[in-house]
């Protein structure tokens, strides 16, 4: 049995630190005293610049922390990781989404021992992946070469839906297919509704997208979409004009599955892949359509950059480990429950929800590996809305609220295609918001007063491209890596996400009998009034 990380002696060493020169420390105060820290906070990883120095750390700290990241054997972890190991553990997987975006001949990592000695099963996946990336890459080109298809409707919740959302948006400055794209993921037949409303059958391509092809929600809208499209002139028969052969494509590790709902049409993808970890594989396709072959390419180059990053860089100047254990420090020793996401690009606007997704899905967790309860604070909440919006909304409670939030700004130097001026605008915000919550405003009557010493990280990339995107979603996975493995947990399942999804199935069963017996009185309660006619 391993040591849990909180019986460590470098956790040791972290809490009187903590409580020694840290609990009254200040920001500001150390950029006064200490010329260096913001070179030694700051660091610069394949397409992503981190400015890290606004946090309530230093170079001390960090040294603690990466102690903390050896005696929970991170590196040993990472490498099982890279090995292809099943660590996903209560499902006997491995997870190998960094296999997706590395190319045929290592690439970037190619002279490393963990290509050079890779074992035969894992470099057999390498080829199949390459062979169903070009595969997908090959109709993505056939598709965007369809001038009547004007629409694409991805129906698909999670990871079948976020990353492929979050990357179009995005890159939307990269779209270029000339198609609009539609993601419906709720089960809320007004979503699925207003989109099938403002379409044709015969000029609309649908996505089935889900790893198991099981999901409620996604089997009940592609089923609807289905019975639309027949309704309203599509065919059954493959050899009609407008056929569900030409018309649906599975996404999906479950070909069985999407075959017997009556697509033949699939794209096929591996029990390795876990779903928040999915838009690099055929879940992507969506966004190669979007964007093209030779852009999909680029986003996963970036990604691969960032995956050789994580592996090849020493911990101390590694961008994942460092954010990672920055993650670890605010929640474990500063109490912090909570991480605001403030992305200064309207294309971001959706990162914070698959970022949600990633980490809360990834983290939030209470027992360690080997089933032992975790006597420490796991995922934090992570919320955010895009700047300068975000700015006229919570951002008061962030410079004066009771609690400390630590902030994410993310933001571009290259503003894109649009109105210039705008940009540089944005960006200063971006820079004062960042400055108020350190600096706050003291001297001053009570209720301008603004106490400072809030911390924030500020990431900067070139510009919203594909490979500076692919970068950065990388650089997430890998700190939500960093962080499990320093917990001790799998990040990669999600038992408690199946506990809502079979009660919501017993629900419907027992409404269909209305039987109500040993259930509790407010959700017997909440059932009857939602069955009854007359209330
Ligand atoms: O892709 P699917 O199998 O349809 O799964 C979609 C989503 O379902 C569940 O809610 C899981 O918690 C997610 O991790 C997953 O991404």
């Amino acid at each position: 049995m391993s040591v849990q990380c909180n019986e460590t002696a470098a956790w040791e060493a972290l809490a009187r630190h903590y409580q020694q020169d840290m609990a009254a420390f200040d920001i500001a105060q150390d950029f006064s005293a200490n010329p260096q820290r913001l070179s030694a906070l700051s660091q610069q990883a394949p397409y992503v610049f981190a400015d890290l120095s606004k946090n309530r750390i230093t170079s001390h700290t960090e040294q603690l922390l990466i102690a903390l990241a050896q005696e929970c054997r991170l590196p040993a972890q990472r490498e099982r990781m890279f090995a292809g190991a099943p660590v996903n553990s209560t499902e006997g997987r491995a997870a190998m989404h960094w296999l997706l975006r590395m190319p045929r001949d290592g690439g970037l990592l190619r002279e490393q021992a963990l290509v050079t000695a890779m074992a035969a099963p894992v470099r057999e996946a390498l080829e199949e992946v390459h062979d169903t990336l070009d595969a997908m890459l090959a109709l993505a080109e056939q598709v965007r070469a369809m001038p009547h298809i004007t629409d694409v409707v991805n129906i698909g919740i999670g990871g079948s839906h976020l990353g492929p959302e979050v990357v179009v948006n995005a890159l939307e400055d990269w779209c270029d297919s000339g198609k609009r794209f539609h993601f419906v993921s709720n089960v809320d037949g007004h979503e699925l509704g207003h989109v099938l409303s403002r379409v044709r059958p015969h000029s609309t391509l649908f996505l089935v997208a889900s790893k198991s092809f099981t999901t409620a929600e996604t089997m009940l809208n592609a089923h609807s979409a289905r019975t639309w499209f027949l309704a309203n002139g599509g065919s059954e028969d493959d050899s009609a004009e407008c056929a569900i052969a030409d018309h649906f494509v599975a996404l999906t590790t479950n070909v069985q599955a999407a075959a017997q709902f009556g697509i033949h049409r699939t794209l096929g993808f591996w029990d390795w892949v876990g779903g928040r970890y999915s838009l690099w594989s055929a879940i992507g396709l969506p966004i190669a359509i979007a964007v093209g072959a030779t852009h999909f390419r680029a986003l996963l180059a970036g990604a691969h950059a960032m995956d050789a990053h994580f592996v090849t860089a020493p911990l101390a100047r590694n961008l994942p480990v460092r954010m990672g254990l920055l993650d670890i420090w605010y929640r474990n020793f500063q109490g912090f429950g909570s991480r605001c996401i403030a992305p200064y690009s309207h294309g971001l606007r959706r990162l914070t929800a698959y970022l949600q997704q990633l980490e809360m899905e990834s983290n939030g967790k209470q027992v360690d590996t080997q089933g032992r309860p975790l006597g420490v604070a796991t995922s934090a909440v992570v919320w955010g809305e895009p700047g300068t919006n975000g700015q006229h909304a919570f951002f008061q409670m962030l410079h004066q609220g009771q609690d400390v939030i630590p902030v994410e700004f993310i933001a571009l130097r290259g503003g894109g295609k649009y109105l210039g001026a705008h940009h540089h605008s944005l960006l200063v915000n971006a820079v004062a918001q960042a400055q108020a919550l350190m600096v706050g405003r003291k001297n001053e009557s009570s209720e301008k007063y603004c106490p400072g010493n809030r911390p924030s990280s500020f990431l900067l990339l070139q510009q919203l491209d594909p490979a500076s995107l692919g970068a950065l979603i990388a650089l997430y996975e890998h700190r939500v890596f960093v962080t499990g493995a320093v917990w001790g947990i799998n990040s990669f399942d999600q038992w408690g996400v199946e506990l809502g999804k079979g009660l919501a199935r017993d629900l419907a069963a027992r409404q269909e009998r209305d039987d109500w017996q040993g259930v509790d009185a407010s959700t017997a309660g909440l059932m009857r009034r939602l069955i009854a006619a007359d209330i």
